[in-house]
């Protein structure tokens, strides 16, 4: 991509299951997390995505191709690999929202959510909560991490949406919420996906794994009784002096 320089582009629209690049970081060993940033139409998706990976913040994005992208992140000391997949904003019809097959399966891709609104866009923050509904709805049985990021923060002149409302929003909905401007500000983009990756590694690694637990079933030798080993120990001295008595 011409404007993406620093960053390396794996696939476009990876099918769920392993791809290539699945295969490479795991070679290397590293632990991966995969994250979908999803959101309407203009509230700076790829900007986002482009801060992160780049720090730097262009202005002036091609139209959503839908691509992935890695870079790796320290997370409390481990080195985790991480795959981000921007993808091409919602529309929203008359009957609600509209996510097509590609967007679906990006999100039961990822193992982690951002989902982003535009202070300067109502309906975009009105999408959020259909949005978080329908994520958690293609990951039955399990609460997947989300972050929602209220962007656009330096356009206070155009404001539409409190960014009170979007912490109120995104703590009824359990989630973190990070409000951004792309434009002027690394650091806040940065600690919004450095929350998620830590959610998703501490989700990854239970706090026991099988195997210790299987070695804390195993039963330890018993210690042994001590008046048993006395018992034990008179009973060899005295046939010991039965011997040399009847020698
Ligand atoms: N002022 C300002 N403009 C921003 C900010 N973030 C993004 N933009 C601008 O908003 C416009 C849309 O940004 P994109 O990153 O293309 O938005 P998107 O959500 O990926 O859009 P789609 O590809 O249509 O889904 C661009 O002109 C960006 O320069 C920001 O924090 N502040």
């Amino acid at each position: 991509m011409r404007l993406i320089q620093n960053m390396c582009t794996i696939a476009e629209y990876p099918s769920p299951g392993s791809t290539a690049a699945d295969y490479c970081l795991g070679a290397a060993g590293r632990r991966l997390v995969k994250i979908a940033v999803v959101g309407a139409s203009g509230v700076g998706k790829t900007a986002l995505v482009v801060r992160f990976l780049t720090k730097r913040f262009i202005g002036d994005y091609e139209r959503n191709a839908g691509n992935l992208y890695t870079r790796q992140v320290q997370i409390e000391g481990e080195t985790l690999a991480i795959q981000v997949q921007d993808t091409p904003g919602i529309q929203v019809h008359e009957n609600g929202l509209s996510c097509n097959e590609q967007l679906n399966r990006c999100i039961r891709w990822a193992d982690a959510v951002v989902l982003v609104f535009s202070i300067t866009d109502h309906k975009s923050y009105e999408l959020i909560g259909q949005l978080h509904q329908h994520v958690q709805q293609l990951h039955p049985g399990t609460r997947l991490p989300v972050v929602v990021v209220a962007n656009k923060a330096d356009l206070l002149h155009i404001k539409q949406v409190d960014p009170q409302l979007g912490l109120q929003l995104a703590s009824m909905l359990g989630c973190s919420f990070y409000e951004v401007s792309v434009s002027e500000n690394y650091n806040d983009v940065y600690n919004a996906f450095h929350i998620l990756c830590k959610e998703v590694s501490h989700k990854q690694q239970p706090s026991s794994t099988p195997e210790k637990r299987r070695t804390s079933l195993i039963p330890r030798p018993k210690s042994p009784n001590m008046q048993d080993l006395k018992r034990r120990f008179k009973q060899a001295l005295s046939a010991k002096v039965r011997t040399v008595t009847s020698v």
